[in-house]
Parts: structure tokens; sequence; C-alpha cells
């Protein structure tokens, strides 16, 4: 029977969220369903604010970063209130199906919805933090990488020319995935994340060791330090200035920033984008309900809501153990 799906994007966005929406256009149009956007988050929902999608409307939109759908943060969709008015409004327009393109904070408001609607729904990962339980990652993550790692490239090249010490804060929320792949990847020297993070002073001591075993076999050279956001007391100008007066050098602090969330999606993130969303749509009119679909080995998967955030998602051993060698524990 034709259905009626509609989707949002929500949160932090994700470059691949457009790719998604893309994907779930054209597995809606081949089986013949309508498909509405709405707009701006959960305040869509709220004022019934929406747009009906077709092919032409997502042609051309696969390597396009932000999302066309616009994301917010709605504060106001906590309440009761807010979520059966939001569930009015999907039996006005006679929605079967609502997929919700966002990160864990944008499925706990799915599974607050599902409280007062009947419909079924969806969600798809997308947020460049990857701190998500039960996919292997997330829509945006890879791109994420990638430009926080082009960026630090970038700082390694001045680094180098001054031999100076950099901190590089990046993105994630309070989870490292974001911090760890970026460092193992643009080969810095030291990765402060709040996985592993036990205190300022025995931090300070750890850089301080590592540096000095470095200048004595190397000299005087630079020296990279990603720092993972939110996790350092007093923000990255203070950890500065304690580094400066512990090393007696000049370090110059970089906030990598919203860059990260912006830019074409790699193709790892368009693919799983394109892979998630129509997985997504062809559990329409299913027994399947209130379920993340993400990504394990490589396949779609189904998850339970509630199992995406109720635990921290934990970095992988292998990846913190080569940081450990290679980097943080390599003159130890
Ligand atoms: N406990 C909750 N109940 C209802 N809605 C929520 C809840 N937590 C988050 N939301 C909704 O989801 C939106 C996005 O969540 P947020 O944590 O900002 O981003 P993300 O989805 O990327 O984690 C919030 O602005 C709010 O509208
Ligand atoms: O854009 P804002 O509202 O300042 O939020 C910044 C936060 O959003 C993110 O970029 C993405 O996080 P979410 O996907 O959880 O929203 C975080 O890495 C960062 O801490």
């Amino acid at each position: 029977m034709p259905k009626t799906i509609a989707v949002l994007t929500s949160g932090g966005d994700a470059p691949g969220m457009n790719a998604c929406i893309r994907a779930i256009v054209l597995a809606c149009e081949r089986e013949n369903y309508t498909v509405y956007g709405y707009l701006h988050g959960y305040n869509g929902l709220l004022n019934q604010e929406y747009t009906q999608l077709h092919a032409e409307r997502v042609h051309n939109l696969n390597q396009l970063g932000g999302t066309i759908l616009h994301s917010a943060r709605c504060r106001e969709f906590k309440t009761q209130d807010a979520a059966e008015r939001a569930a009015a409004n999907l039996d006005a327009l006679e929605v079967d199906m609502l997929i919700v393109i966002g990160g864990d904070g944008s499925f706990r408001g799915a599974m607050h919805l599902s409280n007062y609607w009947d419909g079924q729904i969806i969600g798809i990962p997308g947020t460049i933090d990857n701190d998500i339980n039960g996919t292997d990652a997330t829509i945006g993550y890879y791109t994420a990488i990638e430009t926080a790692v082009d960026s630090i490239d970038k700082v390694r090249d001045t680094a180098d020319a001054f031999e100076r010490i950099f901190l590089v804060e990046v993105m994630g929320r309070h989870a490292g995935f974001l911090g760890l792949s970026a460092a193992l990847a643009s080969a810095s020297d030291f990765v402060l994340l709040p996985e592993l993070f036990e205190s300022e002073a025995a931090t300070l001591k750890q850089i301080g060791e590592q540096l000095s075993e470095r200048r004595e076999q190397r000299g005087n050279i630079s020296y990279i330090i990603v720092l993972a956001e939110n996790l350092w007391p007093g923000g990255i100008n203070k950890l500065a200035e304690k580094l400066q007066s512990l090393t007696q050098s000049e370090v110059r602090p970089v906030i990598l920033g919203h860059v990260q969330r912006g830019g074409a999606p790699v193709s790892q993130d368009r693919i799983m984008a394109m892979k998630l969303g129509a997985h997504a749509v062809s559990l329409a009119g299913s027994q399947t309900n209130c379920v993340m679909v993400g990504e394990r080995y490589g396949k779609p998967c189904e998850v339970p809501l509630p199992v995406t955030w109720s635990e921290p998602k934990p970095l992988s051993d292998s990846d913190v153990n080569t940081m450990k060698q290679l980097m943080n524990n390599r003159y130890a």
C-alpha cells in the first residue's frame, strides 16, 4: 500500500546528511511513497513546516555538505506538550513513518515522540562525533576526520618552520573518536582524549616527559598535541599557558571548530548514507519500530533506539594501542 514517509535532520549537521535524504527520496519514489521533509529539526514538526520532496529536488545532492532540510536544536521538544503537538501534526499529514537523521539527542527526541505517536519511527546516525552505540560509524564522521587531518597537516608546516609546540582542538563533544582518528592519521605527537584522561597533573607530567625525551633525541623540533574539546578544565588557552611554563617554549593554540562540520562528504560517508537511507525506507510497513538503522561490518543493522545512548561507545582498542605505541607512550 502506498505510504507517506517524513524525514528530518536534527542536532549537529554532518556531511552526508544530504546524501541520505537523497537516498530516502529515491527509494520512496521507487515504491511510489509520498515523502515530506520537515524543516529545522524538531522545530519543523512543532510548526508543521515541511516541504514535499521529489527526485528533482534531490538532484545533484550527494556531494553537498550541510542539510537542505536545515537542522536545529529544539529545547521545547523535550516537553509532553511539544511531543503531542508533533504527533498531531504528523497525523494531520497522514505520515506513516518518520525518519530522524541525527545524533543521540535526536534519538532521545524520537523515543520521546514515540510515547505520543503511533506511527513508525526510524533513526539514522548522523553526527561527526561517532558517539553512537550499535553502529561502527556515523554519517559525517569520516569527512570530519579528513577535514581535521587536512588542517593539522597545515599546522604541521608552520610548526616545523618555527620548531614550535602546537595545541590543536578538535570537536567530538564528550567523545574522543574524532580526536583519536585525526591524531593518528596526521601523525601528531600526543593526543588528549576524554576516555583516557586521568588528571591535569598526570597529563602535564606525561607530556613533559615525552617532550624532554624527544628533545634529547632529536633537538628542538616541532610537537603537535591534539586536544579533544570540553576536556581541559578552563579550556585550550589554559592548557597552552601551562605547557608554556612547563616547557619554557612558545605554545600556539588552534581551535578547528565548526570547519569540521562542513565540506563535501567523503565517499565512505556518502555510501553509508545511501545504504542506511535506502534500508530505512525498506522497513516501511514492517513491525520494526523505534530502531536506529546503523552499519556493522559494512551491512545495515537495526538497533533499538535506547541502546544507542544507554552506554558510552568505547574507542577501538587497537586504535588506542597503536596511538600509545606511536604517540603518547612513544618514549616511555
Ligand atoms: N531527552 C530528550 N527528549 C526529547 N527531545 C530531545 C531530548 N534530547 C534531545 N532532544 C531533541 O533532539 C535535539 C537534538 O539533540 P542534540 O543533543 O542537540 O543533538 P544530536 O542529535 O546531534 O545529539 C534537541 O535539540 C532536542 O530537540
Ligand atoms: O554547533 P553547536 O551547537 O555549537 O554544537 C557544537 C557541537 O556539535 C558537534 O559538532 C556535533 O555534535 P552533535 O552531533 O551531538 O550535535 C559537536 O562535536 C560539538 O560539540
